[in-house]
């Protein structure tokens, strides 16, 4: 099997937009036009009261916690993922320490045209007719070529903290998906069903505070593309939230060390659209700047996913086409959130 990594399927994928380069947000005293954007309809508000599970994974009955939240929200708190809370403050002054940087020292990392890691404009930035109140810096296994560009004698820290950090959430995010298919009784010895390496990436977000919030969007609503992402919020402010059918959007409170787990769009193939790929999104603050950190998982590029036998209905109907995690980016990458009923049958 040829093997293709994540980052050259992702640059076989070059944003049309990559010219465009975050605003330098700390010099900006009002909202330009470029990143005004149109209130929406959605936008009501939702019952303040509801809230996202929390599962503890050290519960005994975390196989059918973990099972029952992905089945009916997409998205769940984590506690007692053993991950030190060291290493969460860490990664989260690291990733503070990037962002402060002038714009013009944080340009030398732009993400290049065909380049699928680096400093940038979120991914998905081309499907919206506005700009974002966001940067992002995206990490593909090693940052160090970034990181040199930004620090040329000082940057060992923030790389030892976020190859520490990938390693951590890797091992994290396998055992959450073994509880995954354990709820789907799928058996012990069939639960890797693909190969190393992994397909993973990971995106530090910042959204700067904003003199006029409610007319910006941090981060516009998606559902993120591969099996599984986890997520660090910044526990200073708020700023996620998800969308819930008949409910509308909900907020995501930080719990001060736990972890945010959702479902992606590679999961809901996989379980045969039982889990639900959470549309979600980020909205800013007037006074503080959000800071979050998302650890993606997925299967090797090459990998074929189709849905899990165990998880057919009784007539054995498969609800997707078979696509390679590499085509499923393609696909993405050209049609956004279309991308799951391009391949529905
Ligand atoms: C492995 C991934 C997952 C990516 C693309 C690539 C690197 C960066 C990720 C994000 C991070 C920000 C939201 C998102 C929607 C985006 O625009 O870039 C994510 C996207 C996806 O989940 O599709
Ligand atoms: O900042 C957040 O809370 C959300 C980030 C996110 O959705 C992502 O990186 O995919
Ligand atoms: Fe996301």
């Amino acid at each position: 099997m040829s093997s293709t990594t994540l980052s050259e399927a992702y640059r076989d994928h070059p944003l049309s937009l990559h010219h465009v380069i975050p605003l330098d947000f700390n010099t900006i005293p009002t909202v330009p036009d470029s990143h005004l954007w149109p209130p929406s309809d959605d936008d009501f508000p939702s019952d303040d009261r509801l809230s996202i599970p929390v599962v503890d994974l050290m519960d005994p009955d975390a196989v059918k916690l973990i099972g029952d939240a992905c089945e009916t929200w997409g998205v769940f708190h984590l506690t007692g993922h053993g991950i030190p809370l060291s290493l969460l403050e860490h990664v989260e002054v690291e990733g503070r320490q990037l962002f402060s940087l002038p714009a013009e020292q944080k340009l030398k990392a732009l993400r290049s045209p065909g380049g699928a890691t680096g400093y940038g404009v979120a991914q998905i930035s081309p499907f919206f007719p506005k700009y974002m109140w966001h940067e992002g810096f995206t990490i593909m296994g090693s940052p160090l070529e970034q990181a040199i560009q930004l620090w040329p004698d000082d940057h060992k820290r923030f790389c030892d903290v976020m190859d520490d950090y990938q390693k951590q959430m890797k091992m994290l995010a396998e055992k959450v998906i073994s509880l995954i298919m354990r709820s789907l009784e799928i058996h012990e010895e069939m639960i890797r069903i693909w190969p190393e390496p992994a397909g993973t990436a990971l995106q530090l977000n910042s959204y700067p505070s904003c003199p006029d919030p409610n007319r910006v969007m941090g981060l516009a609503p998606h559902t993120d593309s591969l099996l599984l992402t986890i997520l660090h919020q910044s526990a200073t402010t708020t700023g996620l939230q998800i969308f819930k059918e008949e409910v509308g959007w909900v907020l995501v409170y930080p719990i001060h060390g736990a972890l945010v787990v959702n479902v992606g769009d590679l999961l809901h193939i996989l379980s045969n659209a039982r889990f639900p790929s959470v549309l979600h999104r980020a909205i800013v603050s007037q006074s503080k700047h959000r800071l979050s950190v998302a650890y993606f998982y997925g299967p090797p590029p090459d990998f074929n996913v189709t849905p899990l036998v165990k998880c057919l209905n009784s007539d054995q109907m498969t609800g997707f086409l078979s696509v390679t995690v590499k085509e499923y980016i393609s696909i993405k990458a050209k049609n956004l959130e279309k991308a799951l009923s391009l391949i529905r049958i």
